[in-house]
């Protein structure tokens, strides 16, 4: 395996350098990162890549690995991620599920607390995740092919914060997955193959297998052309985001669940179901779907006393003229 007390400057390092440069609040010098590594050849490439401008950056680097126990070698992938990471002298940090996980959303939601979990608890400020381009293309089809919102299309962000203390960074979205093999094989990292990585099991790896593939076809820049469409709705999105909290702030009641629909009356649809979709996440123990955003939003014009069927929890929504309200 490759040391990176003298790394081999390659083009990649060049560009996640530049990357970072043109990005300076991803991931600033001296920051604490805890690198979540999977195992695979996009995380690895990642630990290398930062471990080797470590020395200009000054970053207090750790690993952690999350063992979802989905897989009958899930101990050995776990195994496999210490000792790459102990032959790299980093501290390594692991959770393991206390059960095996059903499904890829039950592991991801897993996986998320865990990492938060451990960086407060060591006092890391920063998440660092190997998504790449190529997952950010892949993301964004697949949330296409659920009929998703510009949300859901503005796929996989730079930079979110997930709790007051620690930020997610994804500092890969510009390399592509062909470049992240390349780089791997070049410096003999090793990678943990996935067993179900080759599988079209799930609807993710059909799109990877399958659909990518038939858009290259048509053009071979898809991917960064996707990931482009991403980049330029993330910036819609933060901007219509921050428009429509403005708005909800002006028609909702700080502690009550009620809109007022009068004042909601005149703004854009796209604002009313922002805003909406804002009212229904604070009031209900769910993130509401598309069907339940809409038919709040149709009450704005609906006569007085007009309601909705109810709501998960047992909530309804209903106009109390010049109210929208939640009740029980
Ligand atoms: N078991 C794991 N332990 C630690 N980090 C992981 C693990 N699995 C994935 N990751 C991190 O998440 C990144 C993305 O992995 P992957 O594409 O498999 O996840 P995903 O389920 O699609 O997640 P997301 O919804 O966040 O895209 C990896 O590069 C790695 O940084």
């Amino acid at each position: 395996m490759a040391g990176s007390s003298k790394p081999d400057w390659s083009d990649l390092h060049a560009k996640f350098q530049s990357t970072l440069r043109s990005r300076p609040q991803l991931l600033p010098p001296q920051e604490s990162l805890l690198v979540a590594v999977s195992g695979g050849q996009d995380s690895v490439c990642l630990l290398k890549l930062l471990l080797d401008l470590q020395p200009n950056w000054r970053w207090h680097l750790a690993v952690a690995h999350c063992d979802h126990q989905m897989r009958p070698d899930s101990a050995t992938n776990a195994q496999h991620v210490s000792e790459v990471t102990g032959h790299w002298n980093l501290s390594f940090y692991q959770k393991t599920a206390e059960q095996p996980l059903q499904g890829e959303a039950a592991a991801r939601s897993w996986r998320y607390h865990a990492l938060i979990a451990l960086a407060e608890t060591h006092g890391f400020s920063r998440i660092v995740t190997g998504h790449t381009k190529s997952d950010r293309a892949e993301t964004l089809l697949h949330n296409l092919i659920r009929g998703s919102g510009l949300d859901g299309l503005a796929a996989l962000t730079w930079q979110r914060p997930l709790t007051e203390n620690v930020q997610l960074v994804r500092p890969m979205l510009e390399i592509g997955r062909s470049q992240t093999t390349q780089f791997c094989q070049h410096f003999h990292l090793p990678i943990w193959e996935d067993s179900t990585n080759q599988e079209t099991r799930y609807t993710r790896n059909q799109i990877r297998l399958h659909l990518i593939p038939a858009l290259e076809a048509i053009n071979p820049q898809v991917q960064t052309h996707l990931a482009t469409t991403a980049e330029l709705l993330d910036a819609d999105v933060e901007y219509l985001e921050s428009i429509a909290k403005t708005l909800y702030t002006q028609v909702s009641q700080p502690n009550l669940p009620q809109l007022n629909r009068q004042l909601l009356a005149d703004a854009p649809l796209s604002l009313q179901r922002r805003v909406i979709r804002q009212f229904l996440i604070q009031w209900l123990p769910h993130a509401p779907n598309f069907a339940q955003v809409e038919k709040v939003t149709h009450l704005i014009a609906a006569p007085n006393r007009s309601q909705t069927d109810p709501f998960p929890g047992g909530r309804i929504a209903c106009v109390h003229h010049p109210w929208i309200e939640l009740k029980l």
